[in-house]
């Protein structure tokens, strides 16, 4: 469970994320959306402590991430995350790049981290390319592998940022299948920063609009949907999402 109290965020004299109260109950999607700039990658990288929140609570799976004693160490093998850039290691196979961090992070034994890794491959379509390099697979491809390499970790939640924005047309379905399917595991707990509003529909619990580092809408997918948010600003992000 992620809980927020009363976060806020500051970059330098900016202020980028305001009297943030949010609960995300364990196995829940939600998706976060939003104008450019309203403090979405902020909000999703403060749950595994790349930002660090200047004030309020946040508690991820118990852990208090404010307090400075708190080892985030912890966190991070609890919560994974999936960039717009899928930074794979380019001298390494497809294999090894899955398998670096349960080695490294969890010490795990060599036979069963090579057969999680080629259980989650084949998860994401990809078991013929374990021995490839990253050059020899599409921007579509680098992006299943990175969460197969997210995944690896068996973490409990998974943060995904854009991860179709920076892919062609055709590679976005490929990619939201997997995290659809991800999505229907009811253990994963899923917060996703997307523009993919199909996605929302099909899979999301919850659905947050946000703007200027405020949540100015949660509600749920049906309400948001078809029932219409109440928040103007959302109703007008919405048609306009809608229509392209
Ligand atoms: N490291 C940083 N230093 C200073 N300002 C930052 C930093 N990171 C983000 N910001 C600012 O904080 C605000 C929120 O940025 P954030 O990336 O969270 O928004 P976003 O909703 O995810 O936007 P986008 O959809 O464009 O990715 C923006 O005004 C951005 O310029």
């Amino acid at each position: 469970m992620i809980e927020f109290h009363d976060v806020e965020k500051y970059y330098g004299d900016f202020h980028a994320l305001h009297n943030i109260n949010l609960t995300i109950e364990a196995g829940e999607t939600v998706v976060l959306i939003g104008p450019s700039g309203s403090g979405k990658s902020t909000l999703i990288r403060t749950v595994n402590g790349l930002e660090r929140i200047n004030q309020g609570q946040l508690i991820v799976d118990g852990f208090d991430l404010a307090d400075k004693k708190t080892d985030m160490n912890k966190i991070r093998k609890n919560v994974g995350m999936v960039f717009q850039h899928f930074n794979l290691y380019q001298n390494k196979t497809v294999l090894e790049n899955i398998m670096l961090a349960p080695r490294i992070v969890l010490k795990k034994d060599e036979a069963k981290n090579k057969e999680l890794a080629m259980q989650l491959l084949d998860k994401v379509g990809l078991a013929d390319k374990a021995q490839s390099y990253p050059a020899q697979v599409s921007g579509g491809q680098a992006q299943r592998i990175a969460i197969a390499r997210s995944l690896a970790m068996e973490p409990k939640c998974i943060l995904f940022d854009e991860p179709t924005s920076a892919l062609d047309p055709e590679m976005i379905d490929d990619v939201l299948n997997v995290m659809k399917d991800i999505a229907r595991d009811s253990s994963m707990t899923m917060l996703v920063v997307t523009h993919e509003m199909g996605f929302a529909r099909e899979v999301g619990d919850r659905v947050i609009f946000m703007a200027d580092g405020h949540i100015l809408e949660d509600d749920t997918k049906e309400k948001f949907f078809d029932g219409q948010p109440s928040n103007e600003r959302a109703k007008q992000f919405l048609s306009k999402i809608i229509k392209h």
